[in-house]
């Protein structure tokens, strides 16, 4: 954790980060002093009667607190060949010393100073909130080694360690539960406030892979224990785990650009040349017209202070910054400004079926034994085989096989192949089993009869997901199972309607009338059945046609392509699956579908502040700069407006930390 922290600190607040002798507030207690000094050199000047240099000391002074991190930034960006907003401050600064007009140039680096202290704790609070994550998980864990318990550091778990948490304390490790049940709060993680049910898995379980382990049975890091002591069979090392990757890719999010963060940049690169050029050109105003040296160059000066896009250049960051930082705080990773603002626009979203829409957790409807196989025989062959596949149906038969008949599983398979979209095919008793849809039939040669076709209609007119069992040439049987509509689906799909999502449409690879059925049930209009991984990527590309941003929400298990395509592919329930988490542009940390109305309407929010944002910098710059070249403003009150439409942006922004979704 400490090297993660320390990782978050560096790339997140680059080119930013002003320590000193004062600690963090450094930056700031510079600005104040930069402020005293100038006041003390006004007083000193206007006031008293002592010598001139006094004034003067002071406000040298003042310059020196005002201009110190200004000159280190501008260093710093000079040297990677950008001239930015901090150069063109220390060249008016300098240029107001040329002229003998020491106040006003210690008042802009004062106000300037001051301005960015502010805003740098501004943004700081939206890095705090993400960097908050972090602090979230425990430094040390209870490991039982025999009879002994021992306090060890998180770094030191090992897989497979055995820890012991206590009621009311706070999880180490992701792992699985292996003894006692309690409620467990995981807000932390997926910012549901309501704690989750978590039980021991069964004894001599052979345990899958993590992201395949019952999601009852699982904890993860940094989520609080409720009020049982639970002893928890660690699965992933200390930087393995969820919460680690999620602040790692959090903290990664901040250096990638969104779209308007680079459209400003390519604008601040031809408008600063720009600004010099003028500026240059307005200190030669004496030539043509009738004023000395002196008020040409201040005319100059004030010009330079107010043209420098200083907002703009914050406008959009700070926006982006605080909308990621609030969706973490609601479980919902986004993974960049580009992300944010594509989600802002989206028009068309494209369902998978399986655990998306539906729980994900079918049940076994029925089952037919047929062409002389009697029941034992025909559930022993199909546990053998399902036991043998990874797929969420045949975990569904497996389990409800062995829980309902109390068939026991023989191992006598072998060779498993999954057929994608199809099914399976393997090895049993000498012979070849295949379980899946009639094309697995048609590839394998094995007839179905007409009365198959309408034994099977009827079950799929209710939305059961029906498969048919081959053995060798003979179809042998039929399976049924029936998975639910998530509860709150179709509550959130009229939810996305209401706020304006166009057009939503099921992808699945389970039958037509499968997908239309659970479509009906929850009010959705479109559903494409039968379709492969690859034709779950061509649909996505023809719903992109016509520039539609398009989301695919999935779990990112077969439908990783299509997501991977898509403008914004959303996953769902990703805390624990590796896949989800890398190939998602968002990421759901629950699966609660109910979380997107909420994360669209932030990005759609975070694109109206940025809007906003944008309008009051270039708005101010498009008022300021007219007013000083005809002398309307001088460079105090130049400097004032500036800074304060930096201030306001930012705040405007900070806006974003607090979003909720207006019912
Ligand atoms: N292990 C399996 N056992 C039995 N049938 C399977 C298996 N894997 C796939 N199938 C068959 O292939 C079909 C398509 O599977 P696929 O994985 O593409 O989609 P799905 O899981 O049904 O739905 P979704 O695309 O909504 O996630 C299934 O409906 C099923 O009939
Ligand atoms: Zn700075």
């Amino acid at each position: 954790m400490e090297t993660e922290q320390s990782q978050l600190k560096n790339s997140s607040t680059d080119d930013h980060d002003h320590g000193g002798i004062f600690g963090e507030k450094t930056e700031l207690y510079f600005a104040i002093l930069s402020g005293v000094f100038f006041f003390l050199g006004l007083i000193l000047s206007k006031l008293t009667q002592l010598p001139e240099w006094t004034a003067l000391s002071s406000y040298i002074a003042a310059y020196f607190f005002g201009g110190y991190f200004t000159l280190l930034e501008a260093i710093v960006k000079t040297r990677k060949g950008e001239f930015e907003i901090d150069f063109l401050m220390i060249a008016a600064a300098i240029g107001a010393a040329y002229i003998d007009s020491w106040a006003e140039g210690a008042l802009l680096l004062f106000l300037f100073s001051l301005g960015h202290a502010l805003e740098h704790h501004a943004l700081n609070k939206a890095k705090k909130s993400i960097e908050a994550l972090g602090e979230l998980s425990p430094k040390t864990a209870m490991v039982r080694k025999g009879g002994t318990i021992k306090e060890v550091a998180v770094e030191d778990l090992q897989i497979d360690d055995i820890i012991v948490v206590k009621p009311n304390s706070q999880i180490s490790a992701d792992g699985v539960i292996v003894k006692g049940s309690s409620s467990v709060d995981q807000s932390s993680i997926t910012g549901e406030s309501i704690p989750v049910d978590k039980t021991a898995i069964a004894p001599d379980t052979k345990l899958p892979n993590f992201d395949q382990i019952e999601a009852s049975n699982v904890v993860f890091t940094g989520t609080l224990n409720g009020d049982n002591l639970i002893e928890v069979k660690v699965l992933k090392l200390s930087k393995d785990t969820t919460i680690s990757r999620l602040i790692k890719m959090v903290s990664e999010v901040e250096t990638k650009k969104s779209p308007t963060q680079l459209q400003t940049k390519k604008f601040e690169k031809w408008f600063v040349p720009a600004v010099i050029v003028m500026v240059i050109t307005l200190s030669f105003a004496h030539l043509v017209i009738d004023e000395s040296v002196k008020e040409s160059l201040y005319r100059a000066i004030s010009v330079l202070v107010a043209s420098s896009p200083c907002a703009l250049a914050i406008s959009t960051p700070s926006a982006v910054l605080s909308a990621i930082a609030r969706a973490a705080k609601k479980g919902v990773l986004i993974k960049g400004g580009r992300a944010l603002e594509d989600m802002g626009s989206l028009r068309i979203i494209a369902f998978d079926k399986t655990g998306t829409l539906t729980e994900g957790k079918p049940r076994l409807t029925n089952i037919m034994p047929m062409n002389g196989f009697n029941q034992e025989e025909f559930l022993e062959m199909v546990l053998d085989v399902e036991s043998l596949s990874n797929h969420p149906l045949a975990r569904a038969i497996s389990k409800d096989i062995m829980s309902e008949y109390g068939t026991v599983n023989k191992h006598k398979s072998s060779d498993l192949q999954s057929i994608q979209g199809k099914g399976v095919r393997a090895n049993y008793n000498g012979g070849s089993v295949y379980i899946g849809n009639v094309e697995i039939m048609k590839d394998a040669q094995i007839p179905v009869g007409l009365e198959i076709h309408q034994q099977m209609d009827e079950l799929l007119q209710y939305g059961n997901t029906v498969m048919l069992v081959g053995y060798n040439d003979t179809l042998i049987g039929l399976i049924s199972v029936m998975d639910v509509p998530r509860k709150l689906a179709s509550q959130t799909l009229e939810r996305l309607k209401k706020i304006g999502i166009k057009q939503m449409i099921m992808l699945t690879g389970d039958h037509q009338r499968v997908g239309d059925s659970i479509a009906k049930q929850i009010g959705l209009t479109d559903a494409k059945g039968n379709l492969l991984p690859e034709d779950k990527v061509k649909a996505i590309e023809e719903l992109k046609q016509n520039n539609n941003k398009v989301a695919m929400v999935g779990d990112g298990v077969n439908d990783a392509p299509a997501m991977a395509i898509s403008t914004v592919g959303i996953a769902m329930g990703a805390a624990g699956s590796d896949v989800a988490l890398e190939t998602a542009d968002v990421a759901l940390m629950s699966d609660k579908i109910e979380s997107l109305p909420f994360v669209i309407g932030l990005s759609r929010e975070s694109k109206r502040i940025i809007k906003q944002n944008l309008w009051i910098s270039m708005g101010v710059v498009a008022l300021l700069v007219p007013a000083t070249i005809f002398g309307l403003a001088n460079i105090g009150i130049a400097v004032a407006i500036h800074e304060g439409s930096t201030l306001v942006v930012v705040l405007n922004a900070l806006r974003l930390l607090r979003y909720e979704l207006k019912e």
